[in-house]
């Protein structure tokens, strides 16, 4: 009675909004499935059912939103005082602190303004060196793995080498997870990145009090100290290296220039006309680890399993690589090339619009807002669907096929396509990701012919084998007739597949 009587007020104005039915204290929150996958699920068919419009739920007395129309997106994602996160940011509060992604208010503003210029073009193409000495190990790496037309899983394959990536140029070491797959520092990245994903979607674990009795809590424990004391050891060796000049040593000449980290970028900044302090550091230094590698393994991950299925999309890529490269395709692509290969640009854009690696991003409102005649009472969670939008037919025509061309005809609006997010707080990393999915994907391009697991599933009608957005039962009917080595999709942070995804590679002579 407490609690109805707390939530009254914003019951009466949440409820305007379409929604499905609640029942007493649970309010949506027993249809929502148990998992990432049953919530992605329910959550497109609530979608569906709604217009494929905005809708509001209830889990248990938390008023909860989710956007997906693209003229209150553009509000809220231009929106100066809407920076606050939701609560579901707050499983990451113990590995990341409050770091650029986490933080709100006067800190994120002078970090975001210190953090910008670290992805100037002239440190992007020193991180670029870094992202192709790791995909070359990892060609390498491809070819033991995929011999004999074995089938792999290459979603967790690409883990490992986007952990590398992210460690060499977010600290400068490296942590060979290529190699070293069952390492401490590697496991406990895996490890943690999974539990944050499992916990923000279990009402019970997401309490930091009731999760300190769960069975699973002692190996979080573990996995966190591993990392933070991992972290926080390069932070101070580098720290002292700055100090005593030995940091500087090389500077200016090639081989420092390519060894440049952003924690070295750091430590030379400045907040207020003072030097960070090695909290500060660790947060920032954390927040790349976690958002700088977690997200593009989805997008790789993703971009390679598409091009198993669409055959026909991949010749006109390598035909891209053989005009650019000429005759040489074993050598690492320079900036430039990269920058040139524009169909590789449209793939990419394309699997990020079917298979957007951030599928939702969540805001917390601190006061009532009247968006476009829309009242949202404070204290509500707004679910912004990023992944919503690519599966709209009034966007996207004929959503569920997979066609790059798209992008040359149809052009979305600015707020209809942001699996960056946009406005002040979208991906500061965009540049990054983009360039280390498009060295890795050309790279693998050229290197292999990308094959589906079995040859029955590769496309033959150019259609995706996700089903989501499509009518329930139309979905469950196309479901029931897929494969098992077909997607299923998990939506947290960031988009993964439960089973992995799985493809053959063979080599190119
Ligand atoms: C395919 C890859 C990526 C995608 C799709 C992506 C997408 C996004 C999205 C949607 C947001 C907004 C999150 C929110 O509002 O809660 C975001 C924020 C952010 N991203 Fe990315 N990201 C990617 C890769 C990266 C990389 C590689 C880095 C760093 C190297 C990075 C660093 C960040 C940071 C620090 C923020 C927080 C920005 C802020 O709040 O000011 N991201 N990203």
């Amino acid at each position: 009675l407490y609690m109805e009587f707390k939530v009254a007020r914003k019951k009466r104005i949440l409820n305007k909004v379409p929604g499905p039915a609640t029942v007493p204290v649970f309010g949506n929150a027993l249809q929502f499935g148990k998992n990432p996958t049953e919530i992605v699920n329910k959550y497109f068919e609530l979608w569906h059912e709604n217009g494929m419009d905005n809708f509001r739920f209830w889990i248990g007395y938390y008023a909860n939103i989710s956007i997906s129309n693209p003229k209150h997106m553009e509000y809220i994602l231009n929106s100066n005082t809407l920076i606050q996160k939701s609560d579901i940011y707050d499983m990451l509060h113990p590995w990341l602190g409050l770091g650029l992604l986490t933080s709100t208010g006067s800190k994120w503003h002078k970090h975001r303004k210190m953090i910008t210029p670290s992805f100037h073009f002239n440190i992007l193409q020193d991180f670029h060196q870094v992202m192709n000495e790791n995909s070359t190990k990892f060609i390498k790496l491809l070819k033991q793995a995929a011999a004999g037309d074995s089938i792999i899983d290459f979603q967790d394959q690409a883990h490992y080498l986007t952990l590398d990536v992210i460690c060499d140029t977010a600290m400068g070491v490296s942590i060979n997870a290529m190699d070293q797959h069952d390492s401490k520092v590697v496991k406990a990245f895996k490890d943690l990145c999974y539990i944050i994903n499992c916990r923000a979607f279990d009402p019970l674990k997401r309490s930091e009090l009731l999760y300190r009795f769960s069975p699973e809590y002692p190996a979080y424990k573990e996995s966190l100290t591993v990392l933070q004391n991992f972290t926080n050891e390069i932070i101070e060796k580098r720290i002292e290296a700055h100090r005593s000049g030995s940091a500087k040593q090389h500077e200016g000449d090639e081989f420092s220039r390519k060894k440049m980290a952003f924690l070295d970028t750091l430590l030379s900044s400045t907040i207020d006309g003072r030097p960070l302090n090695q909290q500060e550091i660790y947060e920032e230094v954390s927040t790349f680890m976690f958002e700088g590698h977690d997200t593009t393994t989805s997008g790789v991950g993703f971009a390679v399993y598409l091009l198993s299925r669409f055959p026909a999309e991949q010749r006109k890529i390598f035909e891209e690589q053989r005009q650019i490269m000429g005759s040489d395709l074993g050598r690492d692509a320079t900036y430039q090339e990269l920058a040139d290969m524009k169909y590789l640009d449209l793939f990419i854009k394309e699997a990020q619009r079917v298979y957007p690696s951030v599928p939702f991003i969540g805001r917390y409102t601190e006061k009532d807002y009247d968006i476009h005649g829309t009242i949202i009472p404070k204290g509500t969670t707004i679910n912004l669907s990023l992944m919503a939008l690519g599966y709209n037919s009034r966007i996207f025509k004929e959503p569920h096929r997979f066609r790059p061309e798209r992008f040359e005809t149809e052009k979305p609006g600015p707020f209809e396509y942001v699996p960056f997010s946009a406005g002040p707080r979208n991906c500061v990393g965009q540049k990054f990701a983009l360039l280390e999915i498009k060295t890795i994907t050309s790279k693998i391009v050229r290197s292999f012919e990308v094959l589906p697991a079995v040859d029955e599933l590769e496309s033959t009608d150019g259609y995706l084998n996700t089903y989501l957005g499509l009518p329930n039962a139309e979905k469950l009917r196309k479901e029931a007739q897929g494969h098992k080595y077909d997607p299923i999709l998990s939506a947290v942070l960031t988009l993964k597949s439960e089973n992995g995804l799985h493809l053959r590679l063979r080599e190119r002579k």
